[in-house]
C-alpha cells in the first residue's frame, strides 16, 4: 500500500494551487492545475503554437511514451477556456506515487487564457472518470488508476489562504484538521454525476441563526479548480445585507462593496456539521489595481446551473474526496 504528499503552491491572489507532476522517461516535470471539477489530464504539448514561456512535454522524447492511435479529446472550462488535441499514454508520477501506463491528453490547441497563462502546462482532472472527454474511449484518471495502490481509495485537498497547500493521496494527515470530519454522500443524480457533489441543508451568515435551506438545500461541488464560492442567490443577497457597502454590480459582473468593509463569516453546514468561512476569505480582490471598491469571494450561481465551493470555501477546510464510500468530508483546520 503507498501513500503520497504533493505539495502545491499557491499563487499571490489564490486563483491558483500549481502542482508540479513528472510525465515520461526521463522524467519531464510540469507545473499543472489539480482541478476536482473535471476529469482529463492533459498538458501542452512542445509542438502546439501559443505554448512560448510555458513549459511543455515532448512526446517524441520519452521512451515511454506511446500513441493511442485514433484517440482525440476537447475539453471547455467554466470560465470559456478551452483545449483539445490527441493522447498518448505514459508514465505519471505525482508525489512518490507512480502510474505506468496514464492517459496523457496533449493538447494541440489552447485558447488565450492558456497561452497566457505561463504558470500551467496542463490540469491533472480529479472528478469521477465518466466525465473524461477522450473518444472514442474515455479514459481512467490518474487517481482512478492509482486508487488500488493506496492504502485508503481517497484523497485530501488543504488548500491554504494565500500560501502552500497540499494535496494526499491514499490517507488523511491527522495533524491536518481539528475537530471532526463531516461527510456527505456523493449526489448520484443526472446534473452531478461525476462530480464531487454533495447537498447543503443549512448556513448562516456571521452569528446570525442557521437559515434551513430545507427544499431549497444547496447541492453544489467540490471544485479545486473554481476560484469563488458560487451559490444560489437568496444565499447570496442574505449574505450581502449584511455589508452595507455591498451592490450587485452589472458592470463588474457580480457583487462588490468597500475594501475596508469587515465582512461576516460564512457558515454551511456538512452532513452532522458544518464549515465556516473566515470573512476574509470573502474579500476577494481590488476590482481594478488601487480601487477602494473590492469584488466578493461569494457570488451568484445563476447562469452555471450548479452550486460550486471553489477555493474561497475549499480553504478554509480539509477536504476528504473518499471514493471508497462515495461520500466527501470537510473538517475544519
Ligand atoms: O470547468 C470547471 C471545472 N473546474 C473549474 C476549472 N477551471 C479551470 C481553469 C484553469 C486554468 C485556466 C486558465 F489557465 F486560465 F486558462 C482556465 C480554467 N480549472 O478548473 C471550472
Amino acid at each position: 500500500d503507498e501513500q503520497g504528499t504533493v505539495a502545491t503552491a499557491a499563487t499571490t491572489e489564490d486563483t491558483e494551487w500549481i502542482t508540479s507532476i513528472s510525465v515520461g522517461t526521463p522524467a519531464q516535470t510540469l507545473p499543472m492545475d489539480f482541478d476536482t471539477g473535471s476529469s482529463d489530464l492533459w498538458v501542452m504539448g512542445a509542438s502546439t503554437s501559443g505554448t512560448s514561456g510555458h513549459t511543455t512535454y515532448n512526446a517524441n522524447t520519452s521512451t515511454s511514451a506511446e500513441a493511442m492511435s485514433g484517440a482525440t479529446w476537447t475539453i471547455s472550462y467554466g470560465d470559456g477556456s478551452s483545449s483539445s488535441g490527441d493522447v498518448y499514454t505514459d508514465v505519471v508520477t505525482i508525489g512518490n506515487l507512480t502510474v505506468s501506463q496514464q492517459a496523457v491528453e496533449v493538447a494541440t490547441t489552447l485558447s488565450s487564457e492558456f497561452t497566457s497563462d505561463t504558470a500551467l502546462s496542463g490540469l491533472v482532472g480529479l472528478a469521477m472518470s465518466s466525465i473524461n472527454t477522450v473518444k472514442p474511449t474515455a479514459q481512467q484518471t490518474w487517481f482512478d488508476n492509482i486508487k488500488s495502490n493506496l492504502a485508503s481509495p481517497l484523497f485530501t485537498a488543504d488548500l491554504k489562504h494565500g500560501e502552500q497547500g497540499s494535496y494526499n493521496f491514499g490517507y488523511i494527515d491527522s495533524s491536518a484538521y481539528t475537530g471532526s470530519i463531516y461527510y456527505a454522500d456523493l449526489v448520484t443524480s443526472s446534473t452531478y454525476a461525476g462530480f464531487w457533489s454533495f447537498v447543503s441543508n443549512g448556513y448562516s451568515v456571521g452569528s446570525n441563526t442557521t437559515t434551513t435551506t430545507g427544499s431549497t438545500a444547496v447541492t453544489g461541488i467540490a471544485d479545486t479548480g473554481t476560484t469563488l464560492l458560487m451559490l444560489p442567490d437568496a444565499v447570496v443577497a442574505a449574505y450581502y445585507a449584511e455589508v452595507s457597502s455591498a451592490v450587485d454590480s452589472e458592470q463588474e459582473g457580480g457583487y462588490i462593496f468597500s475594501c475596508d468593509a469587515t465582512l461576516p463569516d460564512f457558515t454551511f453546514n456538512v452532513g452532522e456539521g458544518s464549515i465556516t468561512v473566515p470573512g476574509e476569505y470573502l474579500n476577494f480582490e481590488a476590482i481594478s489595481t488601487g480601487s477602494s471598491s473590492c469584488y466578493g469571494g461569494l457570488q451568484s450561481d445563476s447562469g452555471i446551473g450548479i452550486s460550486i465551493f471553489g477555493d474561497v470555501a475549499l480553504k478554509a477546510a480539509l477536504v476528504v474526496f473518499d471514493s471508497g464510500n462515495s461520500r466527501l468530508g470537510w473538517a475544519a483546520k
